[in-house]
């Protein structure tokens, strides 16, 4: 299987969102990182044909994925960043509506929801009111509703979006064992969503791909250090206002800050093996301390 853009840009009015985007993908997760406005969801609607390219052309298997039309959304899963459903349905009201809307067959409805609820860990919640869900749940009966007619590309925007870290790390399971035999294309703007479980991570700027490989390929690429500087708490602004700064931690011997640089930012500085977080940094990062993305 093979899901492939060519020089896929869209525009709204005079501005670039997706700027000319060529990328293969086959089986496995991916990771689409960027910060906020990067151009994500864009591409995403492109690829589940809710949005026209201006230019360029999404292939499956060779197909334009425009023309496979119904064909194409028959093996397409798309949990949107904001899902709708009726308030007022349970978890299962709503599984059955979206099989229906799918066009599953009863018999083939009833095994697909069954199995969805237990793989998704919504036994305990099946006749609850989805208006009444907190947040990790209704995503987890979003993506069960993705799931519904077994796809082969699973969309997921954003899925981790308000979650806390136990229900973060539970849906970064769940979408590792639902990655077996499809392609699973996640964005966020959180480096550890991505950092365990995409195989191949894109990096994303201006609407623009800069960066694509695994989280080591990333970590390598990059052409600054980390430093680990410790210094008096009265040198940190000047610091923050001309360095990429990823940590800052404050102790009862002065304050130890972590630092994106070519080169050492303070004398005694050491050099620190490179993270994600870094990488995420280095491409995303600006100087001045604002880099809320990260802290
Ligand atoms: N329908 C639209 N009309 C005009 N501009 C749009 C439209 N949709 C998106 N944009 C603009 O395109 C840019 C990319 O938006 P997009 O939602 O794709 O980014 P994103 O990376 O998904 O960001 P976020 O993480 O905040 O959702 C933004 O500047 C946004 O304002």
């Amino acid at each position: 299987m093979e899901l492939r853009m060519k020089e896929l840009t869209r525009q709204f009015g005079g501005f670039t969102a997706v700027d000319h985007i060529s990328l293969t993908m086959t089986n496995g997760v991916y990771g689409l990182l960027g910060v906020n406005g990067a151009g994500k969801t864009t591409l995403m609607r492109m690829i589940c044909t809710l949005l026209q390219p201006t230019e360029g052309e999404i292939l499956f298997n060779g197909q334009n994925i425009f023309k496979m039309d119904a064909d194409y959304r028959k093996i397409l899963g798309y949990l949107p960043q904001e899902f709708g459903f009726y308030p007022e349905f349970t978890v299962k009201d709503y599984l059955f509506y979206i099989a229906a809307l799918k066009g599953l067959r009863p018999a083939v409805a009833r095994k697909r929801v069954k199995e969805l609820i237990i793989r998704t860990g919504l036994s305990k919640y099946t006749g609850r009111k989805m208006k009444k869900l907190s947040g990790g749940i209704k995503r987890r009966a979003g993506i069960a509703q993705a799931m519904l007619n077994d796809p082969k590309i699973l969309v997921l925007d954003e899925p981790t979006a308000g979650l806390d870290p136990n229900e973060r790390i539970r849906f970064r399971n769940l979408i590792s064992e639902l990655s077996e035999e499809r392609l699973v294309l996640l964005s966020t703007h959180i480096v550890s969503d991505v950092e365990y479980i995409a195989g191949e991570i894109l990096l994303m700027k201006d609407g623009a791909l800069i960066r694509q490989g695994t989280a080591d390929e990333l970590i390598r690429s990059m052409t600054e250090k980390v430093w680990l500087c410790r210094v008096e708490k009265s040198a940190v602004p000047a610091l923050m206002k001309n360095y990429k700064v990823s940590n800052i931690r404050t102790g009862t011997h002065g304050t130890e800050l972590r630092i994106i640089s070519e080169k050492s930012p303070v004398p005694g500085s050491v050099m620190e093996e490179a993270a994600l977080e870094d990488v995420f940094l280095h491409y995303f990062g600006e100087k001045g301390g604002n880099n809320d993305v990260l802290l």
